[in-house]
């Protein structure tokens, strides 16, 4: 539901920066454009470049005619004056009092009551430093509340999160830590408990009775770009598993939470993690795949292979793609695969989850063509959105033969109403102090704890190698035997139809 955001000043830490500059500024203009946002509220952007106020506003304003769709530019205008800029080095204790007494005006100016969301869009160094020196210089020290906002990566593997999770509880409690996975913003990654919980034809066949293996594919088109700096040391297994992919599993497997409140959904969430088989090495070299794109063929355009890119060692062993088969051992999941896979440069961008059900207890069609498919549901995040049901019917005038057909339900019909983007969610939600979907410091613990297995097994050498797949393709040979040899095969990415 959306509600009128309160009167607030919002702290941006690396406001020059790309996240700010692509998808917060973009977002918060979205939520003042649609009148979520009223006239009381401020932003103050920190970074170390020189800016005035109006230098500052004009940045603000030009990246959302960038970023944002149909921006207005009367409304970009108005909305980019409530912006300030500091130029300041967070590393510096003395600095945090000139935000002080600029948070100080701006209080009283926009009638804020005192209520701060400090939003950390800074390399992951400075996220234990910053709420450290909000805190001991006083700045957190107002009548109204104080949230701040975490972006990924939290932590590099679980003595690092903790470390840096004790480091900030130091200043904040955990119910004003808002940590952020945009794939848990996105539309149809939340429609998936209502999917799920609001119709009772699907809750009760969801489980083993009836489920046979649900697949999730994550599928980017683009490489490492400018990134290797970060993504040398992170690799998929860390960049999209440990958080995104892990998440889509939690919402797909997690019982019905008593009620749609914040705790109890992350309760549910936090179980699925309990009940995920944790592997040993053997169960690791089995079970997971690592790959890294070689060059090869983009919309008919030669590209470079992972190694070939820049900043990238030449004898590098980051996988650009990981695919696994996870566990669930618990009463509804006991014998349902959980095939999950992601990658860059593969052959198209998309997000999907197939729910696959199992055939019926008598063979009256299937064994008799070919055509049958197993019943597929098929939840598409991105860049499509909707959901379909693949059934099996006959085609017209015809009673032998078998015909699979779609229902669907497509999410996003134009290009003038497309779902709101995964930040203007996030932003909206934890203005409003609604934590449902960010990650909880449990949730964070026991996924670390998790991938941890993974990246010791690989380190020790009794993981499964890096193999390579052509740029262009949809992953390695490795990750096809991983489903064939339990008999399945990926469901590939599908489209939503616009007619429907
Ligand atoms: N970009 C993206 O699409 C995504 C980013 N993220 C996460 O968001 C965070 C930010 O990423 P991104 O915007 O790409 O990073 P950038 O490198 O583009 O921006 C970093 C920002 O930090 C500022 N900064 C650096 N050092 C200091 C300092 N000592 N004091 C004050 N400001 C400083 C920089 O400004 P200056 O140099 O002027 O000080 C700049 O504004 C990271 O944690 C990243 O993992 C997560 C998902 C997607
Ligand atoms: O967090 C990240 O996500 C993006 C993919 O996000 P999407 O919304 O475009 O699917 C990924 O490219 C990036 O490497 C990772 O850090």
């Amino acid at each position: 539901m959306i509600h009128t955001i309160p009167n607030a000043s919002i702290v941006l830490f690396g406001a020059t920066g790309d996240l700010a500059h692509r998808k917060l500024f973009p977002a918060l203009y979205q939520l003042y454009q649609k009148g979520h946002m009223k006239e009381n509220f401020s932003v103050v952007g920190v970074s170390r470049k020189e800016y005035t106020h109006e230098e500052f506003q004009a940045e603000v304003a030009s990246a959302i005619n960038e970023h944002a769709p149909n921006a207005d530019i009367d409304i970009v205008k108005k909305f980019s004056s409530h912006f300030y800029y500091l130029k300041m080095d967070v590393t510096s204790k003395p600095s945090y009092h000139e935000l002080e007494e600029l948070l100080n005006v701006l209080d009283r100016d926009y009638q804020t009551n005192g209520n701060r969301l400090y939003y950390l869009a800074m390399a992951p160094s400075f996220f234990g430093i910053i709420p450290t020196f909000l805190k001991s210089e006083g700045i957190t020290n107002t009548e109204g509340w104080q949230r701040i906002v975490i972006e990924k990566p939290f932590g590099h593997d679980l003595p690092s999160a903790t470390k840096l999770n004790e480091e900030i509880q130091q200043s904040f409690n955990e119910d004003d830590i808002y940590r952020i996975d945009h794939y848990l913003g996105k539309e149809m990654v939340q429609n998936i408990q209502v999917i799920r919980f609001g119709n009772a034809i699907f809750e009760s066949i969801w489980n083993n009775k009836y489920i046979d293996s649900v697949q999730i594919t994550s599928s980017e088109t683009l490489g490492v770009e400018d990134r290797a700096a970060y993504y040398e040391k992170s690799g998929a297994l860390l960049d999209m598993v440990q958080n995104h992919m892990l998440q889509m599993v939690m919402m797909v497997a997690m019982e019905p939470p008593g009620e749609l409140k914040p705790e109890h959904i992350r309760d549910e969430k936090v179980k699925v993690l309990r009940s995920l088989r944790f592997f040993n090495e053997e169960e690791v070299k089995r079970n997971v795949i690592r790959a890294q794109y070689s060059a090869g063929k983009m919309n008919g355009e030669q590209v470079p292979g992972y190694l070939q890119e820049e900043n990238v060692a030449p004898e590098s062993q980051t996988e650009t793609f990981v695919a696994a088969k996870l566990f669930i051992d618990n009463f509804r999941w006991t014998g349902v695969p959980f095939y999950i896979r992601t990658g860059k440069r593969m052959a198209v961008k998309s997000t999907e989850i197939v729910i696959q059900f199992k055939q019926g207890p008598m063979a009256l069609y299937h064994a008799k063509t070919e055509k049958y498919q197993p019943n597929l549901l098929r939840i598409h995040v991105q860049p499509d959105e909707g959901v379909s049901l693949t059934l099996n019917a006959k085609p017209k005038g015809d009673t032998s033969d078998l015909l699979p057909i779609d229902m669907t339900y497509n999410n996003k019909t134009t290009a003038e109403m497309n779902s709101p983007e995964a930040y203007e969610k996030l932003l909206h939600d934890c203005l409003l102090g609604n934590s449902t979907y960010f990650t909880r410091w449990d949730e964070v613990a026991l996924s670390w704890d998790f991938i941890d297995r993974i990246t010791k097994a690989w380190a020790d050498g009794t993981g499964s190698p890096v193999t390579h797949y052509p740029s262009g393709s949809m992953g390695p040979v490795e990750a096809d035997e991983l489903l064939n040899r339990d008999g399945h095969s990926w469901w590939e990415p599908t489209k939503v139809r616009e007619e429907c």
